[in-house]
């Protein structure tokens, strides 16, 4: 038995976020009156992708293959449509292109059949803002039409033959695959290059001396506005941090993050880089994830991932958002700190009660409130707690101007613990604490100095 839902909507004239933002409460154990808890995430996700939602049909059936509905709630849908005057149907589940085709045959002429895809994809064509973010949406809507163009040109041979034409189609409809191919292609080699860049500015931000932080999590657990809380206020120079910005968007809105930012945060000592990515959800396919990679690389490669949920989720939803992130992360984060957000929301009993309930899922969660600032310090602790730890090392070297330097150099890119000058000698000592990257680009330059 499978259920099944679709909701009825209708586009909003701007199509953007703010005119249809609704509280994120769309969500889970927050719906409002009238919808049931099955379509509360696809009516959060119309949402975002600017649909005033009208109504909702829902069955609890085997799928039917023709419209996934079965035959008289499909029909019944198709009224709906009818007198609600919406133009849009909203499936949860993906749509076959068959069903899509029978669905918009059923409803009234011009009515727009959608399924989950096509609706995530809709709000990332509409949020992507930098140029890597519109290739991954690129990537993906071509992904999600490849199959949809071959099953069309299925169809159309079908149809073809059976009025026993000669001139089916043929070369025409392989072109159109071949295009999609061609052009998946050239992404997929543009977002290359894009990512040797990304390597190489990790590359460089490690031999900087910074840490590498990278928040991931279910959309709408609170990652960009967490960012802006652990932050400091400084500005970037913009040509050697291009993906720096000033502030990272927080909204309650699902998807508001499509691409990566980076701000600079000290850590206790630690001098780190958070990333913020892309926001997961469940029952995303394989190939709209994979379009994401270069996102997703930002939190494979850091030295920690904050795993940031939303604590006030009733239990059953919180287990199922932080075992589709860990998921997604897929055992590839070496190290992972999960945040329990929104800790205001719920009470001290409650909170307990979720702490327990996802102890096999995360092991010594930290329960923080963003947006009271709460349990923020003991985050910043237990961050400097997770980092690699750094190297500690002495260097004994000349009392010359270029020790000087390396001396500065060292202020700037570790952390100086004792600096000393042995009397009876013309030396200098310095002991120092540093990741290994540092550590071993001061043993080349002292043994430079002492050459
Ligand atoms: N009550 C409460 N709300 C919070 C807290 N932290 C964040 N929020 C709200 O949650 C909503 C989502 O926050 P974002 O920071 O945009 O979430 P995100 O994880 O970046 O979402 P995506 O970018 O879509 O993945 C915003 O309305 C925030 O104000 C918190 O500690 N308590
Ligand atoms: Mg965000």
């Amino acid at each position: 038995m499978q259920s099944g839902s679709a909701i009825i909507a209708q586009r909003t004239d701007s199509g953007t976020a703010d005119e249809a933002t609704t509280n994120g409460g769309a969500m889970g154990n927050k719906t409002a009156k009238g919808e049931t808890s099955d379509t509360a995430e696809i009516r959060a996700l119309a949402d975002a992708a600017g649909y005033d939602v009208v109504g909702e049909v829902t069955q609890n059936r085997v799928e039917d293959s023709k419209y996934q509905f079965g035959r008289g709630k499909a029909e019944t849908l198709a009224e709906r449509v009818e007198t609600s005057d919406a133009g849009n149907v909203i499936f949860d589940n993906p749509l076959s292109p068959q069903q899509t085709y029978e669905l918009g045959e059923l409803c009234p002429d011009g009515t727009e059949i959608v399924d989950r895809y096509r609706l995530v994809l809709e709000i990332f064509s509409q949020q992507a803002g930098t140029r890597r973010a519109k290739l991954q949406v690129e990537l993906a809507r071509l992904q999600y039409e490849l199959p949809r163009v071959r099953a069309e040109i299925r169809l159309e041979k079908e149809v073809a033959n059976e009025r026993r034409s000669r001139n089916g189609p043929g070369e025409k409809e392989d072109r159109r695959v071949t295009d999609i191919k061609d052009r998946i292609d050239r992404i997929k080699s543009k977002l290359d290059s894009l990512s040797d860049v990304g390597d190489r500015r990790r590359e460089k931000r490690r031999d900087q001396g910074f840490d590498l932080v990278a928040l991931a999590g279910y959309t709408n657990a609170g990652k960009s506005t967490l960012l802006r809380r652990l932050a400091d206020d400084m500005a970037f120079d913009p040509n050697t941090h291009d993906d720096l910005h000033e502030s990272a968007a927080a909204e309650d809105r699902l998807f508001k993050t499509l691409e990566t930012t980076t701000r600079r945060a000290e850590i206790q000592d630690r001098r780190t880089l958070i990333t913020d990515t892309v926001g997961f959800i469940s029952d995303l396919p394989h190939w709209l994830v994979k379009s994401f990679e270069t996102t997703f690389t930002e939190t494979y490669e850091a030295d920690l991932v904050l795993l940031v949920a939303d604590v006030s989720d009733p239990l059953t939803e919180l287990r199922e958002k932080l075992y589709t992130s860990l998921d997604l992360l897929d055992g590839d984060a070496e190290r992972i700190v999960t945040v329990l957000n929104k800790a205001d929301r719920v009470s001290d009993s409650e909170l307990a009660e979720r702490v327990s309930g996802v102890s096999d899922l995360a092991l010594n969660p930290v329960a923080v409130s963003t947006t009271e600032n709460d349990g923020i310090d003991a985050l910043r602790e237990r961050i400097a707690d997770e980092l690699p730890e750094w190297e500690t090392d002495r260097l004994t070297l000349p009392n010359t101007g270029e020790t000087m330097s390396l001396l500065s150099w060292l202020y700037d890119h570790a952390r100086v613990e004792a600096v000393w000058y042995p009397s009876e000698s013309e030396e200098v000592v310095v002991e120092f604490a540093a990741n290994s990257a540092i550590a071993e680009r001061a043993t080349v330059k002292a043994d430079a100095i002492s050459a």
